[in-house]
């Protein structure tokens, strides 16, 4: 039997009250540098999904949010060279603080229509239609 270990991968679609949603730009030197994402990251060992996204939030941005702000939307499911990836992504419309770009190289916040002219990462492109439909 093949063992099956996938990148399991948290992401958050940051909606503003004009339902505009956060995305950020990957930097140089990371695969997939240039493409703009949803903020989140890697669940680490031990972690709840949740949880992580809770971390990545404050690490890559500056802000704070708790684990019963974050509603689970939608996920993706992708070949990701020799990985699997699932991607879970989050809807959250409520931290604190401003979100500054401490990792990434640009912040921009956009409406789910105006996301299919950007370069994304293809696992986020069956979620574009989602957050379009949604907000
Ligand atoms: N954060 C995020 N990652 C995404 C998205 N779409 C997507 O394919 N990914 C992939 O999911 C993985 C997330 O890894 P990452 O490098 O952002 O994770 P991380 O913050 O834990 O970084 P690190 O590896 O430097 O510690 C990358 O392979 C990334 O390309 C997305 O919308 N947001």
């Amino acid at each position: 039997m093949t063992s099956f270990s996938p990148l399991l991968v948290v992401a958050v679609a940051l909606v503003d009250a004009e339902g505009r949603v956060l995305l950020q730009q990957r930097p140089p030197g990371k695969p997939m540098a240039g493409l703009w994402e949803f903020p989140g990251g890697k669940v680490e060992a031990g972690e709840t999904p949740e949880a992580a996204l809770v971390r990545e939030l404050e690490e890559e941005l500056g802000i704070a949010t708790q684990e019963s702000c974050l509603a689970p939307a939608s996920f993706a499911s992708e070949a990701l060279g020799d990985r699997h990836l699932l991607l879970l992504l989050y809807v959250c419309r409520k931290w604190r603080g401003v979100p500054e770009a401490r990792h990434a190289t640009a912040l921009s916040w956009k409406r789910p229509a105006q996301m299919y002219a950007l370069d994304m990462p293809p696992a986020d492109l069956p979620l574009i239609g989602l957050l379009d439909a949604l907000l």
